[in-house]
């Protein structure tokens, strides 16, 4: 049986410090060494919906969990100020007033919010004095195939513009063509542009074939400074899913081993359910645990998630909720 993903307490926790990871050289024989034995890590994967299982008193904590961890995103083409500027309101205030006080938990808010470099003023001003940080997708978001020139000046301006945390998308082509070096430079660079921002490497596993691909990716991005690695932009065919996941979060956990550095992990696209969401929730907490199960290490990118916390908040506070399980960990 899973015990709460949090504490009363520690949803209040003010912003984290973002940690920063400084990088290191490109350690070709490290990055030819990983393997992925994807019929093990598959066979894994496919136990971990099943055999979840979330005590009621704790469902609450844990989604409220996942709140904090959501870059609330919208990143559509009809994107709008007005659509942008009610995100910001969203992530302000993620759950129903009378829902959180019922909970005792008032004042949570979302990690982040997520949105394209055109919005990124929009959406600072919206959030002014909130301390919820702007994430803007800024390298040619979904393809990553502009000059790599203007992607670099895409970041600088995001950067520029307010956004703290900058979603960079990696060129597949490297991966595809075991490139490791022109992906550790294209990283290294970015990173540089960044300059204070936080940054996620947007791996876009969908599109890399393997997990062993998925793997090295992840562990040259992390070699050359990314803080978080991220599994997708959501517009690939395949997006985040459990076995990519698990690979992505043991190459975080042997990196952590070597360096003692933490980087960050973020699934994104299609994640919309509240129960995916406890799931990947309880394999963070196994695979790298609990240190990773707050903000500054973990999120997820999604667009429709809340809508469906909420509701399973909703129906837990006029459905099942009673006194006796207020505070499941107070
Ligand atoms: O980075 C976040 C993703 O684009 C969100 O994908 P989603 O709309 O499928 O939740």
């Amino acid at each position: 049986m899973l015990q709460p993903a949090t504490t009363s307490q520690d949803t209040h926790l003010p912003q984290l410090t973002l940690t920063r990871n400084p990088g290191m050289d490109l350690d070709m024989n490290w990055v030819r060494s990983v393997q992925a034995n994807t019929s093990a890590i598959e066979r894994r994967a496919a136990t971990l919906p099943a055999r979840r299982s979330v005590k009621k008193d704790y469902q609450a904590a844990w989604l409220l969990k996942a709140v904090t961890c959501i870059d609330l995103t919208t990143l559509s083409g009809d994107d709008t100020a007005a659509r942008v500027r009610r995100l910001c309101a969203k992530a302000r205030q993620p759950v129903n007033a009378q829902v959180l006080a019922a909970l005792d938990m008032p004042g949570i808010t979302t990690g982040a919010v997520c949105i394209y470099h055109e919005m990124v003023e929009t959406a600072v001003a919206a959030l002014d004095g909130s301390g919820i940080p702007v994430a803007a997708v800024s390298t040619g978001f979904p393809a990553g195939l502009s000059p790599f020139d203007l992607r670099i000046e895409e970041i600088r301006r995001s950067v520029a513009a307010g956004a703290s945390e900058i979603d960079i998308v990696i060129s597949r082509r490297h991966v595809l063509e075991g490139n490791w070096q022109a992906l550790y430079d294209e990283m290294r660079e970015m990173r540089a542009a960044c300059g204070e921002a936080h940054v996620k490497a947007i791996l876009a596993t969908g599109e890399l074939g393997t997990l062993r691909n998925v793997a090295r990716a992840s562990l040259v991005c992390m070699m050359a400074g990314a803080d978080f690695i991220k599994t997708s932009t959501g517009k690939e065919s395949v997006n985040a899913t459990l076995p990519v996941s698990l690979t992505m979060i043991r190459a975080i956990r042997d990196y952590h081993t070597a360096t003692g550095i933490h980087v960050g992990y973020k699934p994104a696209g299609g994640i919309s359910k509240a129960k995916d969401a406890i799931t990947y929730l309880a394999l963070i907490k196994e695979e790298l645990g609990a240190r990773w199960l707050q903000p500054d290490l973990f999120r997820f990118g999604a667009s429709s998630l809340l809508g469906d916390i909420e509701r399973q908040l909703e129906h837990h506070v006029t459905g099942n909720y009673s006194a006796a399980h207020r505070h499941p960990m107070g």
